[in-house]
Formats: structure tokens, C-alpha cells, sequence
């Protein structure tokens, strides 16, 4: 049987929280949370509760010095508890008088405070550390001008009359769990960090959480506080992720070296499940395609505490059934395909369910899919402008297509991406396939053409780096990324429909007449054209493009200039 130290008396909610967690634990009640975390250290318990968080009172203070009081074990796990608060008094024959005095512990006031205010402005709180005792006192002494405010279970345990329910609504509070050895990880974690007190260093709090942002890690919480004596900052942090990711393991050891620059400043409180203390609404992803930008996506919505499943043509679990069993289907299969995937698979939807687009063209795809899906289906488009060798979608576009029939599923996909810190454009159908002329189409074509003339006249490829220039050095480094990654998603984009095609067809038209001209020697004529496309480009827009370019020549070049 396991052994648990909580905060009492019996009927309380540590005293529930605990029992919520093991039936047939045996518990050990205090009433001062240092004591319960005591009982632990002490080796009297296997494990120990401590509330930290509550959704109405906010950070509970204690939590913060766990660090000092935790010098063995570690935080393994949590549980959120819904808190439904009573307002009771003494059974009396009489009408019930309005009570003078109300009697609570200090941290439930603070929950039900807008309750109090508005019913009682006038009544006297006292607050009590051992409301048991309280309970006892009141009722030897027939205090019947006194109230309790407490879980209608205690109330009723100590034989109290209920006045008012639920007085306090969206009430949960959040418990740590102490336990002796960390735990593994379970694929949905979190991890708890405090900094040793810190000297004073500019812009260390900003290097500090550098570390966590360029890996692509969320922080979950972050909580500062002047240690006492010294009155230098202390950071506590909660991180996603579990200490044995190698990322979060990077990130926290050059926290150490590199930013605070002191060995042991950082101290691992522990990892554990995730606490969600959000509504999510979807439960699970189904995909329909197993390729590299399926994987990509479906690992991190493991990583949020979603289900996935991937399916394809040859998986175990066809899309079918796959289909019957999720919230989100999304498709993620070559864009020549898409829409004979939607019209396939579509109709087998139910009202409820949301069809996800990961695909590369917008007009034709959600055209299908409107057809092919009946009209309490959500809908919505999502293009990343990003392959799956990215690390993170931190500061990477994304063109988000929404529909009259994207609805909370939608958003809370959005949502997943924003978190993620990508850069969400909304576009219509025809902007987005325009504007993808532009951004993937053309410099496609361009870089696919620039490949097949450098192979048309032998150039040597030691050749093309000693004699670029900075400004042609771009394309070159467009053409090599396309030419290391997969062909048929280049092919693809080059050959979708939609309006990007005429990007592309008149960008041919102009370089011919600009072909034409050069060979005549019009240089004033090229002047002219070049001048004329110049007034439409915003000054502030070359401004910028050129200082990004110069960021980019001074990571290219040795000297930088
Ligand atoms: N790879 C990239 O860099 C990016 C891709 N995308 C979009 O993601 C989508 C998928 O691309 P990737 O995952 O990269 O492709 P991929 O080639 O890695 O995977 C495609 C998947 O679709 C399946 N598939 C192929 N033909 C099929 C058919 N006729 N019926 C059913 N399934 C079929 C394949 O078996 C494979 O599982 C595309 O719409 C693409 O535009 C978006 C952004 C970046
Ligand atoms: O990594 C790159 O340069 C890409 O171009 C990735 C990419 C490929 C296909 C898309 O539809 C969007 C982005």
C-alpha cells in the first residue's frame, strides 16, 4: 500500500486529491504545506502532494520555495482537481440568521472571493490553518452565527447544513506530486527548472529563454521571484518536453555554460505528464497519406497529447477505418492526387468531423472538398511554406485557407501552428494559388532552368562558387536546395493549377523580351524597365529586403562587408 502526505483534515482537498490518485493509499494528513513536504524528506511517505496552482486564486506561494524544500526526489507528476466550494452553517431550527463570522482556510477566501463580496460584504472572515478543528470549535459551542466555507463533503462529514452550492465556478486546483525517482518519459511531458539566485546580467532573462525559442521548445509557465536574503532574481520554468529529450538537454546545459555561466545554477525539480490545464476539443489526427510531411506533422501533435494514425494505401488500418475513428482527417498526400483523395474518401465524413488540406494548391483541393463532404463537416486549408527537414515552424510562413465551414476543430489546428510560432497569413483560395506563383512556382522554375543550363554547358561546379557575385549567389542557393530535396515535390509545384500559372507564363514572356533587348544593346530601354517595375516595388519594402540581404552577405562572406 503507498503512503501519502497531503494537506488535511479528512474531506479536504488534498485529502480528496490524494485519494483520487490511490483509493487504498494510506494518508498522512498535515496542515502546513512545508510539513507535508517534510513527512516526505523525512522518508515517512512514499510520496507527497502540494498544491501549486488554482484556476481562481492563481499561483499558490508556497510552490516557489519547493526548490529549497525539495533537496531529495523530484516532481513526477501531477493531478488537477475540480474544487466545488460550499457555504454551510450549523443545523438550526430557528430561520437561519445571517451569519457574522465566516471561517475558511486562507487560499479557499481567495477562490471564492466575488461570492463572499457579493452576499456577505458585511460578514467577518476568519481565516483557520486547521478548518477540522474549526468545524469541532463551532459546533461544541453551538456557534450558530458562524459560517464555513469548504467542499460540500466536509461540510456534510462534520454534519453541517448546506446554504449555497458551486460558489465558486471554473474552481481546480493544481497538485505536484513528489515522488523519490523520476519517471520516464511518457512522449506528453513537462519539466520543472529554478535557477539558483542570479547575479545581474543585461538581458539575461532574454538569453535565457533564447536557448528554449531557437530549439523550437515551449515554455509553459515561467515565474520569477527576488530570492529573500539576497534579493537577486530567481526564474522558475516549466518546459515542455522531458529531460531525457536531447534538445531540452542542449538547451538547459548551454543555459549553464553559455548564458548564466555558473555550474549547478539550474536545478531539475523533474519531469511529468503534461498538465493540460486548457479545453482541447480534438482527441485524435487521422491522416490520409504516410509521407515525410505527414510524419513531420504527426510527431508533433503526438508531442501536444494528441492520437494520430497514419494511413495509406498499404498501412494496416486503411483510411476507412481510419476515418470512423478520429475528430481531424486530415489529407496529405502528392497535390496531383489530392483532389481524387478527397472525392474518394470525402463522403465517408460525418457531421462533427473536420477535413483538414495539407497541399500545396487551394482553389481546386477545397472546391473537391466542399463537394465531397457533406456541410457539418469543418473544412480548412494549410500550406506550409516549410519541408520536413525544419527543425521547428518558429518564424516559418504558413497560408491558412479557412472556409465559411471552419469551425472550433479549425482553429484549435491554428492554434497548434501559432503556439508553434509560425508566421499565419489568411488567404482566399485564389490569393493563396497566386501568390504561390510567386513564392514557389517561379523561383522553381527559374532554379530548375538555371540546373539544366549549367549542365548544358558544362560549368563546373567549383566554377560556380569562385565566380558568383553576392547578388547571384541567391540563386544558386535556391537551385541547390531544390536539387537536394525530393524531385516530385518541386515537380508537383511547378505543375499545379490554378492562377499561379500565369506568374510563371508571363515571367517567361518578360524574360524574352528582356533577352531581346539586351542582345540589342538597349541599355537606356533596360534602364526604363528596370525604373518602371522600381516605382512599384515600396521604397520601405527594397529597404528592408536589402538590409536582410546584407544579413544574409555577412553570414556568407568572412568580412561581411
Ligand atoms: N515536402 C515538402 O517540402 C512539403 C510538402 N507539402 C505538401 O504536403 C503534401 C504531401 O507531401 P509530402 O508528404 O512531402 O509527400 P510524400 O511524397 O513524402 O508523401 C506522399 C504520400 O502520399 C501517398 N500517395 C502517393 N500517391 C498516392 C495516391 N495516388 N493515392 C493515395 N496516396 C498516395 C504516398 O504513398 C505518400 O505516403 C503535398 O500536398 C505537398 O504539397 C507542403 C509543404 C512542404
Ligand atoms: O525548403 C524549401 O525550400 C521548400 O521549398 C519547402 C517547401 C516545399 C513545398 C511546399 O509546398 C512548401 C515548402
Amino acid at each position: 500500500m503507498i503512503s501519502i502526505a497531503t494537506l488535511g483534515p479528512q474531506g479536504s482537498d488534498g485529502y480528496r486529491a490524494a485519494l483520487q490518485y490511490s483509493q487504498d493509499a494510506k494518508l498522512s494528513l498535515y496542515n502546513r504545506i512545508p510539513d507535508v513536504i517534510n513527512a516526505f524528506l523525512q522518508e515517512d511517505v512514499d510520496i507527497a502532494f502540494v498544491p501549486i496552482y488554482n484556476t481562481r486564486e492563481g499561483e499558490i506561494k508556497e510552490y516557489f520555495h519547493l526548490q529549497e524544500l525539495l533537496v531529495n526526489g523530484y516532481w513526477v507528476d501531477n493531478l488537477v482537481l475540480p474544487i466545488h466550494l460550499s457555504f454551510g452553517c450549523l443545523k438550526q431550527s430557528a430561520p437561519p440568521v445571517p451569519p457574522e463570522k465566516i471561517i475558511g482556510r486562507s487560499s479557499v477566501f481567495k477562490q471564492c472571493d466575488d461570492y463572499l463580496n457579493e452576499h456577505y460584504p458585511n460578514a467577518t472572515l476568519m481565516s483557520v490553518p486547521d478548518i477540522g478543528a474549526a468545524m469541532d470549535d463551532i459546533k461544541e459551542n453551538s456557534r450558530y452565527e458562524y459560517a464555513i466555507v469548504d467542499s460540500e463533503e466536509l461540510l456534510l462529514e462534520h454534519g453541517f447544513e448546506i446554504r449555497d452550492r458551486e460558489i465558486a465556478e471554473h474552481n481546480r486546483t493544481r497538485f505536484a506530486i513528489l515522488g523519490g525517482n523520476l519517471n520516464s518519459a511518457t512522449g506528453y511531458d513537462a519539466s520543472a527548472v529554478i535557477t539558483r539566485p542570479l547575479k545581474d546580467r543585461v538581458g539575461m532573462l532574454v538569453d535565457i529563454l533564447g536557448e528554449f525559442t531557437k530549439r523550437g521548445i515551449n515554455i509553459l509557465d515561467l515565474r520569477s521571484e527576488n530570492d529573500i536574503k539576497s534579493q537577486k532574481l530567481q526564474i522558475y520554468l516549466e518546459i515542455e518536453g522531458h529531460i531525457g529529450n536531447k534538445l531540452l538537454q542542449e538547451a538547459l546545459k548551454s543555459i549553464e555554460t553559455d548564458v548564466i555561466q555558473e555550474e549547478n545554477s539550474l536545478r531539475l525539480l523533474g519531469s511529468f505528464p503534461r498538465v493540460d490545464m486548457r479545453v482541447k476539443k480534438i482527441r485524435s489526427f487521422g491522416f490520409i497519406g504516410t509521407g515525410d510531411m505527414s510524419t513531420w506533422f504527426a510527431e508533433r501533435l503526438e508531442n501536444e497529447g494528441y492520437t494520430t494514425l497514419l494511413t495509406g494505401r498499404s498501412t494496416h488500418i486503411g483510411p476507412e477505418e481510419m476515418i470512423a475513428q478520429v475528430d481531424v482527417v486530415i489529407i496529405c498526400v502528392p497535390i496531383s492526387v489530392t483532389v481524387d483523395t478527397i472525392n474518394q474518401y470525402g463522403p465517408l465524413l460525418k457531421d462533427g468531423q473536420a477535413m483538414i488540406l495539407l497541399a500545396g494548391e487551394s482553389e481546386q483541393t477545397l472546391k473537391a472538398a466542399t463537394e465531397a463532404t457533406s456541410n457539418g463537416v469543418e473544412l480548412m486549408l494549410v500550406h506550409n511554406l516549410w519541408g520536413p527537414q525544419a527543425q521547428s515552424m518558429k518564424d516559418k510562413n504558413a497560408s491558412v485557407v479557412r472556409t465559411p465551414r471552419s469551425g472550433s476543430f479549425c482553429s484549435e489546428f491554428e492554434a497548434f501552428l501559432y503556439k508553434h510560432g509560425a508566421d499565419i497569413s489568411h488567404d482566399s483560395p485564389t490569393k493563396h494559388d497566386l501568390l504561390m506563383g510567386v513564392g514557389q512556382k517561379l523561383p522553381t522554375t527559374i532554379s530548375t532552368a538555371l540546373a539544366m543550363t549549367l549542365k548544358q554547358h558544362s560549368i563546373a561546379c567549383a566554377d560556380i562558387g569562385t565566380h558568383s557575385t553576392l547578388t547571384s549567389l541567391y540563386g544558386i542557393l535556391a537551385m541547390a536546395r531544390i536539387h537536394n530535396q525530393n524531385p516530385r515535390t518541386y515537380a508537383e509545384i511547378m505543375s499545379t493549377g490554378g492562377d499561379g500559372r500565369k506568374i510563371v507564363r508571363s515571367f517567361a514572356e518578360n524574360l524574352l523580351q528582356i533577352v531581346s533587348m539586351a542582345e540589342e544593346q538597349n541599355i537606356s530601354g533596360l534602364c526604363e524597365l528596370i525604373e518602371n517595375s522600381k516605382s512599384h516595388l515600396s521604397p520601405e519594402f527594397l529597404a528592408e529586403h536589402m538590409k536582410r540581404s546584407r544579413a544574409v552577405d555577412s553570414i556568407l562572406t568572412k568580412s561581411g562587408n
